[in-house]
């Protein structure tokens, strides 16, 4: 093989974050026992979503992935006309998500979360999670004059009537539940020898435990979302995932959740947002790999 073909073979920046992103959507939606969502047990509290679904929205989220961290690359700064891009590329992305789904919304947050996130990434080369979310931060504040109002989505219609923060504030302020939560609640989880799935398990809680979650909100309301965050609370006080005493908890949270039809969708795109920073973080360096 020549030098040049051997070269052109290898993954650009872009690429490589596009991957990175679509692996922890697929990561996200295989860990198990997720209470109220889908896992590699089943539907949780949905009737239109499984697991082939989450596996094929996310594979086609590739394209856009990678576009969002290439606009990136080009502009070379947070700017105006930067976000406007990333706009256009979230909507497409979300247009090629409910063709492959046949309309259902899958991965509207996690489009939100990791398109900024991936851009601000390629941005930021090398920096800490704090400082690609403080990116990410000055990309989601900046306006998209081009973006359709829509008043009518479920977070914007629950924001309104609870007076709660949903997925843009999330972002605005530099994904909160990410940086205080789940990213240190993974950490501590693996130093203390949980196992792998057990610690991403107790990072899930420790978003649940806070987060306004606006998918619990528009299905469960308010008792359904406090719900949610005392129990995920209950789980990690007793020991976490990997503990009898934490996993008994957490079949109770379960139970809860599906009776109330409830599903962190939310908690879960940060999920899938922290994984991806903490994979990131030691392997943007130009020798490193996912
Ligand atoms: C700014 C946007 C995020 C739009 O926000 P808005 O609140 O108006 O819109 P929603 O349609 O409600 O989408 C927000 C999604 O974000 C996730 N989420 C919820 N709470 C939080 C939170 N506190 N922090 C972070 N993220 C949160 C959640 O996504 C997941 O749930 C989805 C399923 O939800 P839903 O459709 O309500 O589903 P069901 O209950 O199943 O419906 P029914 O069965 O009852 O019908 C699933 O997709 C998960 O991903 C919220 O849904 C942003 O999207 C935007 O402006 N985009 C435009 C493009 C752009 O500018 N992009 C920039 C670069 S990427
Ligand atoms: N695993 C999952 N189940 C249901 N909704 C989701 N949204 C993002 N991930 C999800």
């Amino acid at each position: 093989m020549s030098a040049l073909i051997a070269r052109q073979a290898q993954p650009t920046l872009a690429e490589r974050l596009a991957d990175l992103a679509v692996q922890v959507l697929i990561d996200e939606a295989d860990l198990s026992p997720k209470p109220g969502l889908v896992d590699r047990r089943g539907s949780g509290a949905h009737q239109d979503l499984h697991l082939g679904l989450m596996h094929a929205s996310a594979q086609s989220l590739w394209p856009a992935f990678a576009a969002m961290a290439d606009a990136a690359r080009s502009e070379g700064r947070v700017s105006q006309a930067l976000r406007e891009t990333l706009g256009q590329l979230g909507r497409d992305g979300e247009a090629e998500m409910l063709r492959v789904t046949a309309g259902v919304n899958t991965h509207r947050g996690a489009i939100w979360a990791l398109g900024l996130l991936s851009a601000a990434a390629m941005l930021e080369g090398g920096a800490s999670a704090g400082e690609i979310a403080a990116s990410a931060a000055a990309l989601a504040r900046l306006d998209d004059p081009a973006a359709p109002c829509n008043p009518d989505s479920h977070g914007a219609r629950v924001c309104r009537r609870y007076g709660v923060l949903g997925a843009r504030e999330q972002a605005q302020y530099g994904f909160p539940a990410v940086i205080e939560r789940g990213l240190p609640q993974l950490l501590a989880s693996r130093r203390a020898g949980a196992g792998e799935q057990n610690a991403r398990l107790d990072a899930l809680l420790a978003i649940m435990s806070t987060l306004t979650d606006t998918c619990v909100l528009h299905r469960a309301g308010l008792e359904g979302l406090n719900r949610m965050q005392a129990g995920a609370r209950a789980v990690l006080d007793a020991g976490g995932a990997a503990s009898l005493a934490g996993r008994r908890q957490l079949r109770a949270l379960e139970g809860e959740m599906l009776s109330l039809r409830a599903s962190p969708g939310g908690a879960a795109d940060l999920l899938a947002a922290t994984l991806f920073l903490d994979r990131l973080t030691p392997s943007l360096a130009p020798t490193g790999s996912y």
